[in-house]
């Protein structure tokens, strides 16, 4: 594993170790021996590193993955105090458990020459953050983060019995039904118990001597207990049908409490179907199972105790035969068991992902085809099928050879039993009775067996539902309330980011040391390309994750200290996701404070100017706005969400791209409101259109992760840096304040190095020429392969550029924002276009065809002089073509070294097509 020549000097080290092993008794042998190894073959310091020596030995001693699952957020916070402890002590389990599980991190995240270079430069002394800079390039809580999303966070597989004691824990509450389940089971067994031997009565003592008293006595007993035994059976009957649902109904409370209580980043984790099917499929499954086969399963059981209990009493020697072989029987089949319910578990999660594959198609249904990618949708959806056909043939068929294998080897017990029984007859040794007693006997407790078999399966499929419901109950509440919850002194006059690093993956920094401070009120812009942290910075303000390195301030309160409730209050987000709740305008609007009055929700709509379009609907505030508010508009809605964020009245106000959903007039529209509510409180605005910049107190410019440039719109301007820049690209594009018309200068066209040598009257024309394109979301404007299309200006939203990659996925090439241009090649004959061009974002284009190039060139220039315009443009095309195929080849290239994993690029906001 780590490339030592095992063979060489093997004697000596292993004599070493022995030695050691004599001098220190209580010394684990193998791990001087790995110790040795590390310092002698690897050039380690001398005391050997505890933490990767522990670690080899635990993952060449122990298989990690069955038990990497014990590992939790916690137990790979502390990788200094788990290296100082494994340096000194002799390991704890735990300990030991967590080094073999960073050692495979190590080696399967980094590789083992990493692993080496981990190994040598933990020196004593050396601090462990400069050991991950030195070896890793990744500081000390990037590694730890990275290792953490790394944990399997499946529970351990569990079978039938752990189920059922957790279907015991559940009942136990509901003392009234449970305890007429247990007596009513108790009637059954007594019952199943009694019943043989009141037969070996009846044929020893009454029909063999012909004594009647004794034969109608017994069929008395026999006829009674029937009667009561079908009384408890229909006790039973109401027990379950009550306690099934009631016991899931608490299951159902605690994992929605665990959905509300779990991070951003750990409901990242789960694939968008999971959640969902876990309390629909996995609750039904598991439901069903605790009314049918949990106490079904149970009362077999008792009946089985209660006949060997009986077989005590008839003949102990038969007894033990049957206890014996009843062990055994039961005993085999649970090997097969195992597989049941593994492969009932992986059935689960393959429907999680079929019902998240399923919601995405239906909800992608628009961009699925409009790229006509439909034959490629039905792949995958082949691919999936295929997977579920082959884990539901799994499941099934180890569900079904489990009942079976039990069936089996409980039948075969039984002819053992049977056997030994007439071989003791013939001896004499045991009577006629007992031997028909013990047929008895035997039916009763083939009988549960059968019954135990045929409620297995179900039983087995709920065990797997289990385990994901459990999976997600296991998960820690990571969004906790501050454990000092400390009030900031309010009102709120100061917030400061302090050397803020965060990263969402640990694979690298999404915000690098971010230092800024802002006084209340005050409105700070965020601007920045696509991808450089802007949305993160928001999501840190929000709580929604906390900062790896570095404090937020509220006035002089680490954020991490105020309690939940108190932060919530401080602030209200608006971003581009305009999804209401199903319910009525009032209720969507009212959630923003609940027990708000209708006096204070109307107001808090008249602020967001959406009141006089309520008072004109027929039910006014009692509309329902259907699934996600489907029967309003994006404007009504993003208004609605406004209202919300007043009515809670917060001294912050974070908006994401709040209105880059909307068509242009919406934006316009809202964006006045924006301007005038913000004016009181202090205003964080993530924005891609720089126009409302000048009317900010402070603008914060990101790229990549880090702030680059702060101050007002002068000051940047006065820079001429990044913000100078992307003002230059947008400043000449104006849209009107209908948010219809859109207009370019020619200084701003000559910007572009297709027009850069076009003489002036011909820009003038072009930009007359240019057609004003308003295009929603999910539009694919150029094909990739295709010579149509037109060339576009983006003058608002945010086009990505792609290109299919062969497995059918698509690699994000370029995101494009207000001010860049693409599709230049649909202005040459017969250049195919490299990439395709969906618009993200509602978007205002400025577009130009090639019959309109042709066109403008025509009305100045004689055949000649056209033809030299083209050859310039031509030039400059072909310059920019072999850039781009260039580029294109190689981020394919190093797509495919990553193993082709389609995914929006950070840097992706270069400069345009
Ligand atoms: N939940 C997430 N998990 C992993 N990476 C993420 C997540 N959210 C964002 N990122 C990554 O973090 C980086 C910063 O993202 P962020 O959303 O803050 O950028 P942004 O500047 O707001 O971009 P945009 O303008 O496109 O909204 C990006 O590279 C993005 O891919």
């Amino acid at each position: 594993m780590l490339g030592i020549d095992a063979a060489a000097g093997a004697a000596s080290l292993v004599g070493a170790a022995q030695a050691e092993a004599r001098s220190q008794p209580g010394k684990d042998p193998g791990l001087s021996l790995v110790e040795h190894l590390l310092t002698e073959r690897l050039g380690c310091s001398r005391p050997a590193p505890g933490l990767i020596a522990v670690g080899v030995l635990y993952l060449v001693g122990d298989n990690l993955d069955a038990k990497n699952f014990l590992l939790d957020i916690e137990d790979v916070s502390d990788l200094s105090g788990l290296t100082q402890r494994l340096a000194v002590h002799a390991p704890e389990p735990r300990d030991a458990a967590r080094a073999g599980a960073f050692v495979r991190f190590l080696l399967d995240a980094y590789g083992a020459a990493t692993l080496q270079d981990f190994a040598r430069a933990l020196r004593p002394g050396a601090p462990v953050g400069q050991v991950c800079l030195d070896t890793t390039g990744k500081s000390l809580a990037m590694i730890e983060l990275q290792w953490s999303e790394t944990l399997s966070h499946e529970p351990p597989m569990r079978g039938v019995l752990p189920f059922m004691r957790w279907t015991a824990g559940l009942l136990r509450p509901y003392r009234f039904h449970s305890t007429m389940l247990v007596v009513g089971i108790l009637i059954q067994t007594l019952y199943a118990a009694f019943m043989p031997l009141w037969l070996h009565q009846l044929f020893d003592d009454g029909i063999t001597p012909h004594n009647a008293g004794v034969i109608w006595r017994t069929l008395a007993y026999l006829i009674g207990g029937f009667l009561v035994t079908a009384s408890a059976g229909l006790a039973i009957d109401f027990s379950v049908s009550a306690l099934g649902p009631r016991a899931m109904g608490d299951v159902r409370r605690q994992v929605f409490d665990k959905l509300l209580l779990l991070s951003s980043r750990t409901l990242n984790r789960f694939k968008s179907g999971d959640i969902v099917s876990i309390f629909s499929t996995d609750m039904f499954i598991v439901e069903n199972a605790v009314v049918r086969s949990v106490a079904g399963i149970v009362g077999k059981v008792f009946l089985m105790l209660g006949s060997i209990v009986t077989a005590v009493d008839l003949d102990w020697r038969m007894a033990l035969a049957t206890v014996s072989l009843l062990a055994i029987a039961f005993w085999a089949p649970r090997q097969v068991a195992r597989f049941a319910v593994k492969a009932a578990y992986d059935r689960k999660v393959e429907d999680g992902k079929f019902a998240g594959f399923i919601k995405e198609t239906a909800q992608l249904l628009p961009v699925i085809r409009t790229l006509d990618i439909g034959e490629h949708r039905r792949g995958l959806f082949n691919e999936q099928a295929d997977t579920i056909y082959k884990t539901s043939y799994r499941q099934y068929l180890m569900g079904e050879l489990t009942s079976r294998a039990t069936v089996f080897c409980i039948s075969a017990a039984q002819l053992g039993i049977i056997g030994l029984g007439a071989a003791l007859s013939l001896t004499g040794t045991v009577s006629g009775g007992v031997v028909v007693a013990y047929i008895g006997l035997l039916l009763a407790i083939g009988g549960s067996a059968g019954g135990i078999a045929s409620l297995l399966p179900t039983a087995i499929q709920a065990v797997g539902s289990w385990q994901r419901i459990e999976s997600l109950l296991a998960r820690p509440a990571d969004a906790p309330d501050a454990e000092r919850a400390a009030e900031p002194d309010l009102p709120l006059s100061r917030v400061a980011f302090q050397d803020v690093s965060f990263s969402y993956t640990g694979e690298r920094l999404n915000l690098d040391d971010i230092t800024l401070e802002t006084q209340v009120p005050r409105r700070v812009a965020l601007v920045g390309p696509s991808g450089s942290g802007k949305s993160t910075v928001i999501n840190l303000l929000s709580r929604n994750y906390d900062a790896l390195k570095g404090t937020i301030l509220l006035n002089n309160t680490d954020i991490r200290d105020v309690d939940n409730r108190t932060l919530r209050a401080l602030m209200a987000v608006v971003n581009q996701d305009t999804t209401l709740f199903e319910g009525s305008i009032r209720y969507n609007i009212g959630i923003g404070r609940l027990g708000a009055t209708d006096a204070e929700i109307e107001q808090a709509a008249r602020d967001a100017e959406i009141h006089d379009f309520i008072t004109t609907l027929p039910n006014g505030y009692d509309t329902e706005v259907g699934e996600g508010g489907k029967l309003l508009s994006g404007g009504q809605r993003q208004r609605i969400v406004i209202a919300r964020a007043l009515l809670h009245d917060p001294q912050i106000l974070l908006l994401d791209e709040a209105t880059s959903a909307l068509d242009a007039e919406a934006e316009a529209a809202i964006n006045e409101t924006l301007a005038k509510i913000s004016s009181k409180r202090m205003m964080f605005s993530v924005t891609h259109r720089l126009n409302s910049c000048p009317d900010m107190d402070m603008i914060c410019v990101f790229r990549e992760g880090r702030l680059v440039e702060q101050g007002t719109h002068e000051e940047l301007l006065a820079l001429h840096g990044v913000y100078a820049g992307m003002w230059e690209k947008q400043a000449d594009i104006s849209i009107d304040s209908s948010g219809q018309d859109v207009d370019i200068s020619v200084e701003r066209l000559r910007k572009i190095p297709l027009f850069a040598s076009v003489p002036q009257e011909d820009l003038e024309g072009i930009r007359h020429m240019l057609r004003v394109e308003e295009v929603p979301a999910d539009t694919v404007l150029t094909v990739e392969g295709t010579t149509t299309g037109r060339f576009y200006i983006l003058a608002r939203g945010m086009v990505e550029s792609s290109v299919l990659l062969g497995d059918g996925t698509s690699l994000t090439m370029e995101i494009l924002e207000v001010g860049d241009f693409f599709g230049e090649f649909a202005l040459l004959e017969g250049v195919p276009n490299p990439t395709t061009c969906r618009t993200r974002l509602p978007c205002m284009l400025l577009s130009l065809s090639r019959q309109d190039l042709r066109h403008v060139a025509d009305l100045h220039r004689t055949a000649d002089e056209q033809s030299e315009l083209e050859k310039e443009i031509v030039a400059t095309l072909d310059r920019r073509l072999d850039a781009k195929l260039e580029e294109l080849i190689g981020r394919r290239l190093a797509s495919k070294q990553r193993g082709a994993a389609p995914r929006a690029t950070a840097d992706a906001a270069g400069p345009s097509v």
